[in-house]
C-alpha cells in the first residue's frame, strides 16, 4: 500500500507541480532590441503606469540617456532616477524622438497631446498605453506612426502581458522597436482587431487590480475569521503570490490546480460552494469586466 501511496503521491506531484523551466527568449532578444534603439525614447507621463514601464526599461538594459521623462509632478523615485542619466522635464530642444511613449491620463490628453507634437519627425513611433483612446483620436491630437497598447502594472518587474495593435502606417523597423519596448516589460500579443482592446484593457490591463483585491479581502476574511491582521495579511498575500507563480510555470491551466486543491467533502469544496454559487465570482467578475469595458468604450468619446 505504501507503495501504491508514494506512487499516487508521484503522480500527483507531477500533476500539481509540472512546472515548466522558465524560459524567456523574448526577454534576452528584447535586451538585443532595446540596446539597438538609436535616439530619444521620451515618455509623456511618469506616473503609475509610465513609472512601472520605466523600471521595466530600465532594469532590461534600455540605456538611461536614451531617456527622456516629461512629467509635471515626479515621484521621489522618478527624480532620483535623473541621477542614471535619464533627461527629466528637459529645458533644452530634445529634437525628434525616436520613439515617444504616451502614458498621461486619456481624460487630459486632448489639452496634453498637440504638445508632444514637436517631438514628433516623420519617422518617429508613437505607443500610446492610455485607455479607450482610439487610433483615429491619438492621429488626430498629435499623430505620428501609432501603435496602441495596452500594458499592466507587473510590466515593473518584468512580468506584464500587453495587447498591442499598429497603425497602418507603422512600417517594420517601427513595429520591432514597439515590440522590442513593450516586450521588455513582459509578454505582448499583437492584434489586428482594435475593437477588442476595451475588452482587452478590462481584463488585463485592470485585472490585477482584481487580483489585489482578492488579497485585500482574503486578509480581511482571515480577520474576520480569528486571525490576528498581520498574519491574515501575510498569508494572503502568500497564498495570492505563491499561486500566481504556481499557474505561471505550471502547464496545467487554472481550473486543474483549483481542482487540485479541493479534497471531495472538505474545507476547499465549502467555500467554493459559496464562491461559485448563485451571483458568485462568476457573475461578479462579468458584470466588473461589462463595465470596465463599458468605461473604456466610453472613454473614447
Ligand atoms: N495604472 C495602470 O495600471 C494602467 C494605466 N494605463 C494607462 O496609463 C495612463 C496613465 O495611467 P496611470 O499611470 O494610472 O495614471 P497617473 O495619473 O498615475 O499617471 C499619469 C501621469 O501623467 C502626468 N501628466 C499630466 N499631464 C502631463 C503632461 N502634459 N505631460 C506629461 N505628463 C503629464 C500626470 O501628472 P498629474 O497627476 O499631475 O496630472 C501623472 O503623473 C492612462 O492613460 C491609463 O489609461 C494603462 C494600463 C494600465
Ligand atoms: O483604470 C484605468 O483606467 C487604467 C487602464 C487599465 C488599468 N488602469
Amino acid at each position: 500500500m505504501a507503495g501504491s501511496k508514494s506512487g499516487n503521491d508521484a503522480d500527483l506531484r507531477d500533476r500539481v507541480v509540472s512546472v515548466r523551466q522558465v524560459r524567456n527568449p523574448a526577454m534576452v532578444e528584447s535586451r538585443a532590441s532595446l540596446a539597438n534603439i538609436s535616439g530619444a525614447v521620451v515618455l509623456a507621463g511618469a506616473g503609475k503606469m509610465g513609472n512601472a514601464l520605466l523600471t521595466g526599461w530600465l532594469a532590461r538594459g534600455l540605456d538611461p540617456k536614451r531617456l527622456v521623462v516629461i512629467e509635471p509632478y515626479p515621484s521621489d523615485d522618478v527624480r532620483a532616477l535623473a541621477s542614471r542619466g535619464i533627461r527629466l522635464n528637459p529645458t533644452e530642444e530634445t529634437g525628434e524622438a525616436a520613439a515617444l511613449v504616451i502614458a498621461v491620463k486619456p481624460q487630459t490628453f486632448g489639452d496634453t497631446g498637440p504638445a508632444l507634437r514637436p517631438l514628433l519627425g516623420r519617422s518617429t513611433l508613437v505607443v500610446s498605453i492610455m485607455a479607450g483612446t482610439t487610433i483615429a483620436k491619438l492621429d488626430m491630437v498629435c499623430g505620428g506612426n501609432i501603435v496602441r497598447a495596452m500594458p499592466n502594472t507587473p510590466a515593473a518587474i518584468g512580468r506584464g502581458i500587453t495587447v498591442a495593435i499598429a497603425a497602418t502606417s507603422v512600417n517594420d523597423k517601427q513595429h520591432a522597436m514597439a515590440d522590442a519596448l513593450l516586450r521588455a516589460t513582459g509578454a505582448v500579443e499583437w492584434i489586428d482587431d482594435e475593437a477588442l482592446m476595451d475588452a482587452v484593457t478590462a481584463v488585463s490591463g485592470s485585472g490585477p487590480a482584481y487580483v489585489f483585491l482578492l488579497a485585500e479581502e482574503l486578509a480581511r476574511a482571515g480577520v474576520s475569521a480569528g486571525l490576528p491582521a498581520d498574519l491574515a495579511a501575510k498569508l494572503a498575500r502568500e497564498t495570492v503570490a505563491g499561486s500566481g507563480e504556481l499557474l505561471h510555470r505550471s502547464d496545467l491551466d487554472a481550473a486543474t490546480l483549483r481542482r487540485n486543491v479541493t479534497s471531495p467533502g472538505g474545507t476547499t469544496a465549502a467555500a467554493l460552494d459559496i464562491l461559485m454559487g448563485e451571483q458568485g465570482l462568476k457573475d461578479l467578475m462579468a458584470r466588473a469586466v461589462a463595465a470596465a469595458t463599458k468605461r473604456s468604450r466610453e472613454l473614447a468619446k
